[in-house]
């Protein structure tokens, strides 16, 4: 698997980086979080946006994310905002989306920006252009809270998301039962064999798919979220757990 270098965190090699989402309203919890989360063992922060109050106001998300980035030290922060009809808090217009996309890039805060594949259609290339002429990875997100699509649509997605330029594809997808779980496990290792391009975050929700979540390293994905206390998706395994178990499998 290749490797994204962020500030000296190696992704896409050795043991899977833990991220830690921020699943607050105001901006008074989320720098809360963000100096807790400081000081736990984990790689990065993700700033879930939509789940902020201010979210219409370009001066509120500013605002917050400048005292975000101080309150982080030195973790990694992914922003994301997760629209409605892929399982987030709100909705936004097309054009709303791209402004929030580039408004977080016009901050220099983030070191990587979460982009939806489908929200951003035929404007992903031109995206992810703009983020790395900012400086910022880009990680391209596809998700499926009802289903698990065939293995062969798992891959096809995320090869799309690497001709796009994206630097680390992502799927999140629903088991309906314990076979879903090792198509997206399997999708990931052939990512993993035969598109080593870029590594991959993948994971297969809700109680049925957490062991996904703890096997990265040995089936090929980069990074996991976990759980520091609020989960921001089904089947998030609590932060310590997942130290442990990562710690246990690694090769
Ligand atoms: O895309 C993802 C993955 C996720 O949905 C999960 O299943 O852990 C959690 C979200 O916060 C994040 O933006």
């Amino acid at each position: 698997m290749s490797c994204v270098n962020i500030r000296g965190c190696r992704i896409g090699e050795g043991r899977p980086k833990v991220i830690l989402p921020i699943v607050e309203r105001t901006e008074a919890a989320i720098l809360e979080k963000a100096v807790q989360f400081s000081t736990l063992p984990a790689d990065c922060v993700e700033w879930r946006a939509d789940w902020f109050e201010g979210f219409q106001s370009p001066a509120a998300i500013a605002r917050c994310i400048q005292k975000l980035r101080v309150a982080l030290r030195d973790k990694l922060l992914l922003v994301t905002f997760r629209t409605k009809a892929e399982g987030g808090e709100q909705a936004l217009s097309h054009p709303e989306y791209l402004a929030f996309l580039r408004l977080i890039l016009d901050t220099d805060c983030a070191d990587l920006l979460d982009i939806e594949f489908f929200t951003a259609g035929a404007d992903l290339p031109k995206l992810v252009e703009q983020a790395h002429s900012a400086g910022v990875a880009v990680v391209c997100s596809s998700h499926d809270f009802a289903k698990t699509p065939p293995r062969a649509e798992l891959v096809c997605r995320m090869v799309q998301m690497q001709q796009a330029g994206a630097d680390l594809p992502k799927l999140a997808v629903m088991p309906q039962c314990r076979t879903d779980v090792l198509e997206l496990l399997a999708a990931t290792a052939e990512m993993a064999d035969l598109h080593p391009e870029t590594p991959v975050i993948t994971m297969s929700m809700g109680a049925l798919g957490a062991v996904s979540r703890l096997a990265g390293e040995a089936f090929g994905s980069a990074m996991t979220f976990a759980n520091p206390g609020q989960a921001s998706a089904p089947g998030q395994v609590s932060l310590d757990i997942v130290n442990e178990v990562l710690d246990a499998l690694h090769l």
